[in-house]
């Protein structure tokens, strides 16, 4: 076991959660696809499991020494640093030298090459967003967990991103990738945690689903669908 989340609630306000009974495990090896609407709370939910959101009633244990890389929803950059100088910086705080980890094939896999001595303050939104991937892997992480990774790249670095993250998984390291992308989400992951109607819907890989939503050939997104028009989750 990686992590272990058990909230009875999760909130900003205590009065007024915005989900309840969020409960899943994370396995070594396991890319599990977190799924729900637009304000369902998947990126709360995430910031959360990250220690960067307090409100929340229930525990999360992880496993000893567990190391987690983190993509943004958002690239966050520092104004005065270049590309090169982020890599670095961000090795440093690992007690890493950048330069003796697989960094280069990175940026080659990545086409960021011609970039490395510019302020990522003037690159493009794909190009930040690159640099939050190769940022997220420095530190060799067991869990990668990646908010909507997919935004403003283009379709070689979409690839690129699936194939490392393929990799990533067949080498028993376990992703944990917030999406709307279903049909991306149905090939690539093994497991799926679905929020809606303020709570956890339902979790687990998609013949689960499809019990829970009683779809026996459903589809994800109709399996989805019809739990989050119905609310139910199975008890
Ligand atoms: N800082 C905040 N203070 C209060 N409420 C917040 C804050 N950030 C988010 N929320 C609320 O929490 C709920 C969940 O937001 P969150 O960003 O986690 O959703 P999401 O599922 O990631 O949405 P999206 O798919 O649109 O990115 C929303 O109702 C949102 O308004």
């Amino acid at each position: 076991m990686l992590l272990q989340a058990d909230f009875r609630s999760i909130y900003y306000s205590p009065k007024t959660p915005i989900l309840e009974n969020v409960v899943f495990t994370i396995e070594e090896g396991q890319w599990i696809g977190l799924l729900g609407a637009n304000g369902s709370g998947k990126s709360t939910t995430i910031k959360r499991l990250l220690g960067l959101h307090e409100g929340s009633d229930g525990s999360l244990h992880q496993r000893d020494g567990l190391r987690i890389g983190y993509i943004p929803e958002r690239p966050i950059v520092y104004d005065t640093l270049t590309f090169k100088e982020h890599l670095e910086l961000c090795a440093a705080s690992f007690e890493l030298n950048a330069w003796d980890t697989s960094i280069d094939e990175l940026i080659r896999r990545f086409e960021m090459e011609e970039a490395l001595h510019r302020f990522p303050n003037e690159f493009s939104k794909g190009m930040q967003q690159k640099l939050m991937i190769i940022l997220a892997m420095l530190p060799q992480p067991d869990l990668l967990i990646v908010d909507e990774p997919f935004m403003g790249l283009d379709p070689f670095a979409n690839n690129a991103l699936l194939e490392l993250l393929t990799e990533e998984v067949a080498n028993g390291r376990s992703v944990l990738m917030c999406t709307h992308l279903v049909d991306i989400a149905e090939k690539y992951c093994d497991s799926f945690i679905l929020l809606g109607q303020n709570k956890m819907l339902a979790e687990g890989p998609l013949d689960e689903l499809q019990r829970v939503a009683n779809l026996p050939d459903g589809s994800l997104i109709d399996c989805f669908q019809t739990l989050h028009q119905t609310g139910r989750k199975d008890k």
